[in-house]
């Protein structure tokens, strides 16, 4: 099958990869020409486990291709998979500019019939309106539009696309379906077929299901901390209950990336324009925002004021396994540490030329864990990279001039630090003096 991917980032990439390693012709299309040039050469703009490899191995086998000429790969392709960014407006509604940009594009070019799938994470009735589009813009071809939301996870993009639970396909022609439903057989994963708004409802209501039970279990951190309860204790013995399930339930500083908090402000503003007010979807929103500075309002409590202290941030990126900053936790709590006249010393394994770009130009970046800590009033931990959890905790105590940790992941044994004279606090757990 001659199939084209629209849009390189970390979906389109990871799927033009993987649909080539299960041998179809794929040519990936991109605007971004320094991306594109970048990705000829075997280079993978994005830090993501496993995918260079990958690359090179289908690019090598003639299978994969990179173009910015988008109007000739979509003249001789098949199924074009739609996969450009979808960002937050200021009013929180999805911005579809470069969807409807790609539409124009494919329109324009295409001479043959051709099957179009959205991977972009869009509002209910967006593959309807591309249809519409189409038929404007295209009436000498028949296009027919699937809804195929992607779920893909930064860090662990290619084991879940190899391994994904389940694969939405959302189709009004059953032909289209039974198309795109046999260019993923050989991933042997289960489909479940539907029509187009309930697949493009599945993918925004995943999501925020998925960030309730953060936000959730966040403020039964908060309650734990103020009743003596240990968050883990606690998550471990919800999640042996099947009908809760384990995963999702680590407390923390939030959630952040590319997704959960455009996805969750984006369905809220679905509802509202239908006039469904969406409240408990709004607290989980708000509980995020609060439990971001979580961190901050311990360190104020302890330090009284931050003026003149050093703080080192040990993690950058949302998450650990990616260099992707968008919406990271330590965006917020790097800004407010600089206005309280904090000095800020910051490192992360993979994401600090990435943070250069986003954090406050008064942040200091250290090379590495222990020059982050060198002389440091405290430390606190915004990313559980294994890096930081497999760290040698005398390194604290010998490299801090206080050895004080705020750790947003709760990436320690309490017993381990117990071993030590260190000065801890957690997410939802006892601290320890
Ligand atoms: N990042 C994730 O983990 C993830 C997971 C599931 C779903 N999604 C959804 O998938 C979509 C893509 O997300 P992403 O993080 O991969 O995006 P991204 O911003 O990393 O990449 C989008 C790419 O599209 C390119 N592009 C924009 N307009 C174009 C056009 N007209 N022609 C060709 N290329 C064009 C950009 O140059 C960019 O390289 C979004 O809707 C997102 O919500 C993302
Ligand atoms: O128990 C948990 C699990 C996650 N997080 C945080 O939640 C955020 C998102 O994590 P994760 O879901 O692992 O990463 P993403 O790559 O953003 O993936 C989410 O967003 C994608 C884009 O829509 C979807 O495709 C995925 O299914 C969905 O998991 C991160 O900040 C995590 O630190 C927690 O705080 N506690």
């Amino acid at each position: 099958m001659n199939i084209v991917v629209v849009g390189t980032g970390y979906v389109g990439l990871v799927t033009g990869v993987a649909l080539a390693h299960i041998g179809h012709r794929v040519v990936c299309v991109d605007v971004d020409e320094a991306k594109v040039e970048r990705m000829r050469r075997g280079v993978s703009p994005i830090y993501e486990p496993g995918i260079e490899p990958l690359m090179k191995e289908n690019m090598e086998a003639n299978r994969l291709f990179f173009t910015t000429d988008g109007a000739r790969a979509y003249r001789e392709a098949d199924v074009i998979y739609i996969a450009v960014g979808t960002p937050e407006k200021e009013d929180g509604s999805a911005n579809l500019t470069y969807l409807k940009q790609a539409v124009k594009d494919i329109a324009s070019s295409v001479t043959k019939d051709v099957i179009v799938v959205t991977k972009s994470t869009v509002p209910v009735g967006t593959n309807h309106e591309i249809k519409r589009m189409f038929e404007q813009l295209a009436p000498h071809v028949r296009i027919d539009v699937v809804s195929n939301p992607e779920f893909l996870r930064e860090g662990s993009a290619i084991h879940d696309t190899f391994h994904g639970d389940r694969i939405v396909i959302g189709a009004d022609d059953e032909r289209a379906a039974a198309v795109v439903a046999d260019i993923y057989h050989p991933f042997g994963i289960p489909i479940f077929q539907t029509d187009i708004r309930s697949a493009e409802m599945i993918k925004y209501a995943s999501n925020a299901f998925l960030a309730t039970k953060i936000s959730f279990i966040n403020e039964i951190a908060n309650i734990c901390e103020k009743v003596g309860a240990d968050i883990e204790q606690v998550a471990a013995g919800m999640g042996m209950d099947e009908r809760i399930g384990s995963s999702f339930l680590r407390a923390g500083i939030g959630y952040g990336g590319s997704c959960f908090p455009k996805d969750t402000k984006a369905l809220a503003k679905i509802a509202a324009n239908i006039d469904h007010d969406f409240e408990l979807l709004k607290a989980v929103i708000e509980v995020n925002n609060k439990q971001q500075r979580k961190l901050i309002e311990k360190a104020k409590k302890r330090f009284g004021h931050l003026a003149g202290k050093k703080i080192a941030l040990l993690g950058l990126s949302f998450k650990p396994n990616t260099d992707d900053m968008r919406e990271a936790a330590s965006l917020v709590v790097a800004r407010e540490l600089v206005a309280e006249q904090a000095i800020v010393v910051a490192y992360d394994p993979i994401a600090m030329n990435k943070a250069k770009r986003v954090l406050p130009k008064e942040v200091i970046y250290a090379s590495h864990v222990e020059e982050a800590l060198k002389d440091a009033d405290a430390a606190m931990i915004l990313t559980e990279w294994d890096e930081f959890r497999q760290l040698d905790l005398s390194v604290y105590v010998k490299q801090m001039k206080t050895p004080i940790i705020f750790d947003g992941r709760n990436c320690y044994a309490l017993d381990d630090i117990k071993k030590y004279d260190i000065e801890y606090d957690s997410i939802g757990r006892k601290p320890i003096k």
